[in-house]
């Protein structure tokens, strides 16, 4: 038996035409762990995270979300307690407004009146949109970053134990993507992200888990792997600028190796 809210067995997954996306994979994820999901275009992150609140259902092997197997008749339960925030928002944004569209969730599970209020202004405070700005503003009008942190104010609302994000930081800029690495970095959660941003990895994630071909080629320390370039390099991966920038004018970077 075990308690980790995020449990996966011997996982693999094959699409439709044959492509195997997913190759056993076996992984394990405490209560308010931070994990960064890395690796190349293609390597199955996004396969992944739609198994973690039932979008694909396991075809071979098994998940635990929570208390709950992964299976149809659990999908309610699992979809309260993990929230997937999609790489692109146009996928999750589709109400006329703001405010509708952070309110949407809750309001499905029945959450009305003051508290239903509460929620989406906290959720809209956490991602730093102005509801007075935004609230009456149509999504489809918003800039790329603007309408990336609406749907995770969207998926906030909803208070899930365990938060799946998609690429967070692509099109934001500087400043909110600053605001969003502080922001998820104080959020009390299980988080699991897929990101080419390997310094939002290394900033906010203490465990990293490389996927290379539909497989698990490292699950361990963040700091451990950034510096071996060798194993970077191997699966199609550059270290973080933060990391390499220290040494950059040294003639020997360090050699570290794993392999
Ligand atoms: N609908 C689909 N049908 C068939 N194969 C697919 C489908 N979607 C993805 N794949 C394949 O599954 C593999 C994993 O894709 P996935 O989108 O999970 O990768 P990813 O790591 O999220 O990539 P990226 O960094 O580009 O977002 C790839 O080989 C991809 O071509």
């Amino acid at each position: 038996m075990h308690h980790n809210p995020v449990f996966i067995k011997n996982l693999s997954y094959r699409y439709p035409d044959g492509n195997l996306a997913l190759k056993d994979i076996n992984i394990s994820i405490k209560a308010n762990d931070k994990v960064a999901l890395i690796g190349a275009n293609g390597s199955g992150k996004s396969t992944l995270q739609f198994h973690l609140n039932g979008i694909f259902l396991p075809q071979t092997g098994e998940i635990t979300i929570g208390e709950w197997k992964i299976k149809d008749e659990n999908l309610a339960d699992i979809r309260n307690f993990v929230g997937l925030v999609f790489q692109n928002p146009d996928n999750q944004l589709f109400m006329p407004t703001v405010w509708e569209d952070v309110a949407f969730g809750p309001m499905n599970r029945g959450i009305k009146g003051n508290e239903l209020k509460l929620r989406v202004l906290e959720a809209m405070e956490a991602v730093n949109i102005d509801p007075e700005i935004y609230g009456s503003r149509n999504p489809d009008n918003l800039s790329g970053g603007e309408k990336k942190r609406v749907a995770i104010a969207g998926v906030l609302a909803m208070e899930p134990q365990v938060l799946v994000l998609d690429e967070p930081s692509a099109q934001l800029d500087p400043r909110s993507r600053r605001q969003l690495i502080n922001l998820l970095d104080q959020l009390p959660l299980t988080l699991i992200i897929a990101t080419h941003d390997l310094d939002l990895a290394w900033e906010l994630c203490e465990r990293t888990i490389i996927l290379s071909k539909g497989q698990v080629v490292y699950d361990g320390k963040t700091d451990k792997i950034m510096s071996d370039y060798a194993f970077l390099e191997q699966h199609a991966l550059e270290a973080p600028l933060s990391f390499s920038r220290p040494y950059c004018n040294l003639e020997d970077k360090p050699k570290l190796s794993l392999l």
